[in-house]
């Protein structure tokens, strides 16, 4: 399996807050890559710099042997590279199939097309029976099935996910496990923010740690929590929480 994804010497701050500092990394295809950190730490202006809407100040992204930095989110979207937002918006009032119907734009100009695959992910992301609701009428689990479907349907070879997990109740959690590893089964390299550890110590084979911007660990999930740096990061034990 060759390298997907390769970050050198990331760096980017905003005014005097340093949020990506010398940071570099590299995820194989077909691995599961997880990101985890204190709030604040970064993760989330790092996803923005991989999906192109923040520009790096220094280093570079190379993804798929191709040197990807600085450009914009339509172009990556095109090469390949899909993601999901933490703070999920969808258009309330229009429904499941209108909403992941605009992800499957990114590929095709054909109405038909578009809703055949928007129908083909939202199946697979168990929204068959609400493909007809409103956005707005969803439950949370659902609003983030939507929020993945939506970025399938951009049929990326490289998926970022931003904490999918987050207020899902743990039965809920193991169902979007299994959901993450169907995609993956299918050929997607996923990088993902998370902070429901369970899920990450299931999923991910390698786990970045970063704080203040900055690589603290990076390894299996089991090797970066029993990391006394990772810990004291954490302040103690939340990382096992
Ligand atoms: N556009 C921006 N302008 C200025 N500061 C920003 C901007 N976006 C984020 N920040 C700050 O940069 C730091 C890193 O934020 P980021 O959202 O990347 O962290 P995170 O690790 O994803 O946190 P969380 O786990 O809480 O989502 C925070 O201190 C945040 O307040």
């Amino acid at each position: 399996m060759g390298v997907l994804l390769q970050i050198n010497d990331l760096n980017k701050k905003f005014g005097g807050l340093t949020v990506t500092k010398n940071l570099t990394l590299s995820i194989n295809e077909g691995q599961i890559y997880g990101i985890i950190g204190p709030n604040g730490a970064g993760k989330s202006t790092l996803f923005n710099q991989i999906s192109g809407y923040i520009k790096p100040d220094s280093g570079s992204i190379v993804y798929n042997g191709k040197d990807i930095t600085g450009k914009p989110p339509h172009v990556l979207c095109h090469e390949g590279i899909g993601r999901t937002f933490q703070i999920v918006k969808p258009f309330g009032n229009k429904t499941v199939l209108y909403n992941v119907a605009v992800g499957a734009f990114a590929r095709t100009n054909n109405r038909k097309a578009a809703l055949e695959k928007a129908e083909e992910v939202i199946e697979k992301a168990g929204l068959g029976s609400r493909k007809d609701v409103l956005a707005k009428n969803l439950t949370i689990v659902d609003r983030k099935r939507l929020e993945i479907a939506k970025a399938l349907a951009t049929e990326p070879k490289l998926l970022l996910l931003d904490e999918v997990l987050a207020g899902l109740t743990p039965s809920e959690v193991d169902d979007a496990v299994k959901l993450i590893r169907e995609i993956r089964e299918s050929g997607v390299t996923i990088l993902m923010i998370e902070h429901v550890m369970r899920a990450v110590m299931q999923l991910c084979e390698r786990v970045l740690v970063i704080s203040y911007g900055e690589k603290i660990a990076e390894g299996t999930p089991q090797d970066v929590t029993q990391d006394p740096i990772v810990i004291e990061a954490y302040l103690g034990g939340e990382v096992h929480a």
